[in-house]
């Protein structure tokens, strides 16, 4: 029962598991309950009494079975999750084939006689039931029916039944192809469906924690991070540095080569930040505009200012790269850093990072400014 595993079909399968276990809950008993039914009229328990009781114990454990194992974490890989529909479906099948033998030998031998009408009245509901519920799987679902029902119109022939019966099961066996593959689109549609609110569901999410032109965390998710990354600082008695960095004249840039450009420059600008600053546990962000903040845990406000300096460095020397040709522009940064036992907020550490940015624009720009008020 091999199927396509590929990762990207993993919540799609998980939907399935949660679907088919919904469906294995009710089942498996109603299938017992038709040998129970079937045999009671018949002299099974004189003619066969072991044969019957095993064939209500195969039903039994397979009903258990149903239950058993339970299926993986919707977030599992997609071989686990197929895999256990993969042996679900051998329990679902070989029931189905179990009740395709009890209606063959109720036809076939003169000791189930009795039972024969209950065993085709069963057949017919086991059949229309598998498939509307079954029918997530259409060459699966096609089999399951088959081994259910195909005894009745291929053995009924030669037992002496008549012929009105026969063609009216024919007749059914056409309507049952039809329900399964209709079922079989409707399932597949909702599936269709449930991916397509997933993935809207995914790019909302992303749109609300991304900047989209630069990549970068947005000025809602980095307040988050910024309480997260505090709260793990202050456990682990150490400092937490912010840098608020903001490019110096870039409405010239907008002004002289256009929006576009200006839009470029920020994205390369991000990239640059990407570069420089990937010690484990930095958080970087857009703050808005032409601003973008640094969140530096485990740094004191020198070793930030180091950090920002070689920012500040890098971009003085190596221009940024536009479609029109290089960009020499330049950054003003402050720097700010709460001490592990400081009471100060997430917010007094961005005012004071934001304090000695403006400090290093009134400074003349292009260099790195410390406020020392959170130290
Ligand atoms: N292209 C582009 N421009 C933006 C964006 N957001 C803000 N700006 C522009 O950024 C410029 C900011 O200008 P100012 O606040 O005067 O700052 P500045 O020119 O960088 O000067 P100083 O900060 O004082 O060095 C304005 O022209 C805004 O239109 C954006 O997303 N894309």
């Amino acid at each position: 029962m091999s199927e396509d595993t590929s990762p990207v079909h993993a919540p799609r399968l998980a939907r399935e598991v949660a679907d088919t276990r919904q469906r294995l809950v009710t089942g498996g008993l109603f299938y017992l309950l038709g040998w129970v039914v079937v045999a009671a009229p018949s002299d099974v328990a004189q003619s066969h009494a072991v044969a019957g009781a095993l064939v209500g114990l195969a039903f039994l454990l397979l009903a258990v079975l149903r239950f058993w194992p339970r299926p993986p974490a919707e977030d599992a890989p997609a071989d686990k999750l197929q895999a256990w529909l993969d042996t679900r479906w051998w329990v679902v099948l070989a029931t189905a084939a179990l009740w395709g033998g009890v209606l063959s030998w109720t036809l076939l031998d003169p000791h189930m006689a009795p039972g024969r009408t209950a065993a085709l009245l069963c057949t017919i509901a086991f059949a229309t039931a598998f498939a509307h519920n079954y029918s997530l799987r259409l060459g699966r679902a096609a089999l399951g029916i088959g081994l259910i029902y195909a005894p009745a119109p291929i053995l009924m022939p030669y037992t002496g039944e008549s012929l009105s019966v026969v063609v009216t099961l024919g007749v059914y066996t056409v309507y049952l192809g039809l329900v399964m593959v209709r079922s079989y689109r409707e399932y597949q549609g909702q599936l269709d469906l449930y991916d397509r609110v997933r993935s809207q569901r995914d790019e909302f999410e992303t749109l609300s924690r991304v900047d989209p032109l630069t990549g970068l965390a947005n000025r809602r998710y980095f307040s988050g991070a910024m309480d997260h990354l505090l709260a793990g600082c202050r456990m682990h008695q150490q400092p937490l540095a912010m840098l608020v960095m903001d490019l110096d004249h870039f409405k010239y840039v907008n002004d002289e080569f256009g929006h576009d450009a200006g839009d470029v420059c920020l994205a390369r600008f991000a990239d640059r930040m990407r570069e420089v600053f990937t010690a484990p546990g930095v958080h970087l962000a857009r703050l808005g505009g032409e601003e973008f903040g640094v969140l530096l845990p485990g740094l004191d406000v020198r070793a930030a200012a180091e950090a920002a300096e070689r920012m500040r460095a890098s971009l003085e020397l190596h221009p940024l790269q536009l479609r029109e040709g290089p960009l020499s522009i330049t950054v003003s940064i402050g720097v700010a850093s709460l001490a592990p036992g400081s009471s100060a907020e997430g917010t007094d550490l961005y005012r004071a990072a934001d304090r000695a940015m403006y400090q290093a624009k009134t400074d003349g720009r292009n260099r790195v400014r410390i406020d020392l008020g959170t130290a």
